[in-house]
């Protein structure tokens, strides 16, 4: 089979700052509508001032927006991609990026990627909405070239190693996921460092509540966003064991190596230490894996696409780790199916209550697969590309063209 080479790249955003339109969600799931779960008094580095406390998007969580890539190559085949980058994104893509893509042949995605990876070495500082940008666009070739050849992204990766996808789920309502058939339940901690013993005692208090609703063999997690220092996650850890946590997540910034290191040794035995959703380089990745985190959690739009999860899962592999990514959906779940050392994966409720499941990047992509009775089967996915289309019914911008 011939394959074509790339005519264009397009680079559209949805919400954030620069928009007209909020609170719509899509690839920046945190950009939601008000009185949702998701910003409401959510433990985080900037909890230590009084008027950043109660809501994310009061610090800005949100001013990025979604960022939307297209490719096209020249025998007319589209695929596309989402992630968290808007308009900062769309000029990296259009200005920049562009010239790593077109002209190149669809099935060229390693050297693409190694070629965006290289040269954005001078500005990119190993991660954040540069490394987000890049995601995007090695997941939209992954839709391309899928779409070209007219084979899911999972069978381009090496076909899937189980029938089926189990779920935990993020959100409020662990006791409501529990109905809906998930596995787990995952919420985030309200309070932190600057809260004292007060703080730990609050979070346990709910901590407690939904062990009583749940039962003993339901997965209950804390997802601390970044918020802690060892000592308290030392403390909050131990008074979560009585009530079987099975991990505490995120405790500090990704830089912080040594203290995941610290926590991973002042941990009661048994509890799991997970982290990674805000790392963007494979040699952070190496050292969270040395520090010892018990499941590395990449966000394949934030880690460098597909093509650098997998190679992340294989720097867990040879450990004897897990990689457990963080949410992100149709792009996530085509790439989990192929990894021997993912045996369940994320669903972060996007629901304003978590009462109901909701895809994730609702309402960009169209036919979004989610969980039912906490499970997605390979069959689901068995659509070219990643299996989605772009909503164009939402309002996206081109701010920048080339
Ligand atoms: C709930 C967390 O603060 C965050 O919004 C999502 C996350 O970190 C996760 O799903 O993991
Ligand atoms: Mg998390």
């Amino acid at each position: 089979m011939k394959l074509p080479t790339i005519k264009h790249i397009r680079a559209y955003s949805m919400g954030g700052a620069a928009a007209k339109v909020h609170g719509q969600g899509g690839g920046d799931y945190h950009d939601q509508g008000k009185d949702h779960w998701i910003d409401d008094h959510i433990a985080t580095p900037m909890s230590k001032y009084e008027e950043y406390k109660q809501s994310r998007q009061s610090f800005g969580i949100n001013v990025l927006g979604t960022l939307v890539v297209e490719v096209e190559a020249f025998d007319g085949t589209t695929g596309f991609a989402i992630s968290t980058a808007g308009t900062v994104g769309c000029f990296i893509v259009e200005h920049h990026l562009s010239r790593f893509v077109e002209g190149k042949r669809v099935d060229q995605i390693k050297l693409i990627h190694d070629q965006m990876l290289n040269a954005t070495q001078y500005y990119s500082g190993g991660g954040g909405v540069v490394i987000n940008t890049i995601s995007c666009v090695d997941l939209a070739l992954w839709d391309l070239y899928g779409k070209v050849v007219k084979l899911p992204v999972y069978k381009l990766l090496g076909g899937a190693v189980r029938d089926e996808i189990h779920f935990y789920a993020t959100g409020a309502r662990p006791d409501l996921a529990q109905k809906m058939g998930f596995i787990g339940g995952k919420m985030p901690t309200h309070w932190g460092p600057a809260d004292g013993d007060e703080g730990i005692a609050k979070d346990i208090a709910t901590l407690k509540e939904m062990r009583e609703r749940v039962g003993d063999n339901f997965w209950l997690m804390f997802d601390c966003w970044m918020s802690q220092d060892v000592n308290y996650a030392t403390k909050l850890a131990h008074a979560a064991a009585p009530y079987k946590l099975k991990w505490l997540e995120e405790c500090f910034p990704p830089q912080q190596v040594e203290s995941y290191r610290q926590l991973k040794q002042n941990m009661p035995k048994g509890m799991l230490m997970t982290t990674g959703e805000h790392t963007g380089t494979l040699e952070g990745f190496k050292e969270l894996s040395e520090a010892g985190v018990d499941i590395l959690q990449p966000d394949v739009g934030w880690c460098g696409g597909v093509t650098s999860l997998c190679e992340i899962a294989a720097v867990a592999k040879s450990r004897g780790q897990l990689v457990v990514p963080h949410g992100s959906s149709v792009y996530s779940h085509h790439a989990v199916i192929t990894f021997t050392n993912t045996p369940f994966s994320e669903m972060l409720m996007t629901s304003p209550h978590a009462d109901y499941v909701r895809p994730q990047f609702d309402p960009v992509l169209i036919d979004e697969p989610v969980p039912h009775d906490g499970i997605i089967t390979a069959e689901e996915l068995d659509k070219p590309g990643f299996g989605v289309e772009l909503n164009r019914e939402c309002p996206l911008e081109r701010p920048f063209e080339h």
